[in-house]
């Protein structure tokens, strides 16, 4: 059965950086998207909920073109990602930051290389300069003073946040997070919600947010898509999707384990399983 899709239309003054259009994708036999389409707004941040293995990791690295879909594409700035050229695609990805929850900082540099790894990596500034730059990020999410600490020596709401200065080195346009209140106590988590909401402004980014965390990602997205069965079965903002009541949002936003959105992965007949090997 397909689920019943609500769409709330970006507004027409939201220019869209990316646009995915009818993006189908494959892992081995499964599906884990048919036929997607979204737009993420300039400037804006976008959150992208549902069940856990619905695919959300999947699709950040699909708009960050590691994957390659089946059919469909992703439009960055006018361009489609999927089909530039290497050096097209080098350019595109300088544009584009991630902070995947693995995203680990190197455990043998201080939180001050860490920041200054990816200027030093892939561009030529000068010291002085990839110096001030480092500062300036470290500054942005209240760790200047911790520059010459190492890894070991940060907490984990610390470390995120190292991770998080680490992914604006380069100064993107895009920033894609996934699950970036994963583990975290509440202190932390409120003080990532408000840095995620304040560098969008500040840096005029373009944000995703990938999470479960339902209230924290509602209070600063400023529009949601919500994902089941690949594709999305809610759109708009936040206060839209509280007030829409299918089923599949319900099941999701109350957190209930199984309802229309299935709790198993696809499997073979159980029984059929145990029987046969
Ligand atoms: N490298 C891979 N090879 C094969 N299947 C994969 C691979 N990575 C992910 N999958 C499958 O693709 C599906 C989507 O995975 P993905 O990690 O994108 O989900 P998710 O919604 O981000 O999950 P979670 O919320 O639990 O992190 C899952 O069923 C997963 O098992």
């Amino acid at each position: 059965m397909m689920p019943e899709v609500i769409m709330e239309i970006p507004s027409q003054h939201d220019q869209a950086l990316v646009s995915v259009e009818g993006l189908t994708f494959y892992r081995g036999q499964r599906a884990i998207f048919r036929d997607l389409s979204l737009t993420i707004p300039k400037g804006k941040v976008t959150a992208i909920m549902g069940p856990s293995g619905i695919g959300k990791t999947t699709l950040l690295k699909l708009i960050g073109a590691q994957l390659t879909p089946e059919r469909g594409q992703v439009m960055f700035d006018g361009q489609n990602l999927h089909a530039l050229s290497r050096k097209g695609l080098y350019q595109a990805r300088r544009r584009i930051s991630m902070l995947f929850q693995s995203g680990a900082l190197f455990t043998d540099m201080s939180v001050f290389d860490n920041v200054a790894f990816p200027l030093r990596e892939h561009t030529k500034l000068a010291e002085p300069l990839i110096r001030r730059m480092v500062l300036m990020k470290l500054e942005a999410v209240g760790l200047r003073g911790a520059a010459s600490l190492m890894p070991s020596e940060l907490s984990g709401g610390m470390q995120r946040r190292a991770a998080l200065a680490r992914a604006i080195a380069l100064e993107p346009e895009l920033i894609l997070y996934d699950e970036p209140f994963a583990g975290q106590d509440p202190i932390s988590m409120g003080v990532l919600v408000k840095l995620i909401r304040e560098l969008g402004s500040a840096l005029n980014l373009t944000s995703v947010v990938v999470s479960h965390d339902v209230d924290e990602v509602m209070s600063i997205a400023d529009q949601v898509y919500v994902i089941a069965d690949g594709q999305v079965i809610g759109a708009g903002t936040p206060e839209t999707i509280r007030q829409l009541d299918t089923p599949q949002l319900r099941q999701f936003l109350d957190g209930a384990p199984d309802g229309p959105v299935r709790f198993h992965h696809p499997a073979e007949a159980y029984l059929e399983e145990l029987l046969t090997r």
